[in-house]
């Protein structure tokens, strides 16, 4: 079994980076959030693989501080991992919150801050994993999809579920419609569930995640 106290200290907010790496709309539902005390997380951080991306600018106008890591200003794919995983410790995260976030972290993250990074995925996984889910969803023709919350882990996508949430597929949907769906359920569960997270902490157990230590 593996505990993650999402907060050390009772009284302080637990500490939450988000990495992104497009418009940022379950990012700015976290910010929204977290406004509120008694939501029990703080955003102390955005991080990016790429610039110019509206999460960045959700960030900004939050006075939130923000880093960028590109894949292509480092020589190999480990270089970039490991130095994601310096940039998003040097924030002493209780919890680091995959939003959007357009890669896959490695062996030096997942060592860093193993148990505590977390990932919103536009599908109900084990289906459809990958960085097309509304869209592989859709050619399946299946009639419920959704959104799941996973604990990350080495896989892609494979990680013990925190949560899910689900919509129906329409007749006339097409990828964006679909997705938009999804998008509207999805910040709710996030939302929600990373509050738990933040103020109950999590155990997993045989990859049952329960809230709780
Ligand atoms: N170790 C893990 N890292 C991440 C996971 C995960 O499950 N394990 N989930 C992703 C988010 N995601 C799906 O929810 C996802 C994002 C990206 C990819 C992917 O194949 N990325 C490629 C590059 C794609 C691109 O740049 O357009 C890559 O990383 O080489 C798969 C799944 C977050 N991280
Ligand atoms: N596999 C990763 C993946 O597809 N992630 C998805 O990207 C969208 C980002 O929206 P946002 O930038 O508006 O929050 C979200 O729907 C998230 O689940």
């Amino acid at each position: 079994m593996s505990t993650s106290p999402a907060v050390e200290s009772a009284a302080a907010p637990a500490r939450v980076v988000v990495l992104v790496s497009g418009s940022g709309t379950n990012l700015q539902a976290l910010l929204d959030a977290a406004i509120d005390p008694a939501y029990g997380a703080a955003i102390v951080a955005v991080g990016a693989d790429r610039d110019g991306i509206e999460g960045l600018a959700r960030a900004d106008r939050s006075s939130v501080p923000t880093f960028v890591a590109k894949l292509k200003d480092y020589s190999s794919r480990d270089a970039w991992d490991g130095a994601l995983a310096d940039r998003v410790a040097a924030f002493e995260p209780d919890l680091v919150v995959l939003a959007g976030f357009m890669k896959l972290v490695g062996p030096a993250f997942l060592a860093r801050f193993a148990g505590k990074v977390v990932n919103t995925h536009p599908a109900l996984c084990p289906s459809f994993p990958g960085t097309a889910g509304p869209a592989d969803a859709l050619a399946y023709g299946v009639k419920v999809t959704g959104a799941t919350l996973f604990v990350v882990d080495a896989g892609v996508d494979t990680g013990p579920i925190v949560a899910q949430t689900v919509v129906p597929v329409e007749d006339d949907d097409d990828v964006s419609a679909l997705h938009e769906r999804i998008k509207v359920a999805e910040r709710q569960m996030l939302v929600d569930n990373v509050g738990r997270l933040a103020r109950e902490g999590f155990r997993i157990t045989d990859r049952k995640v329960r809230f709780g230590l």
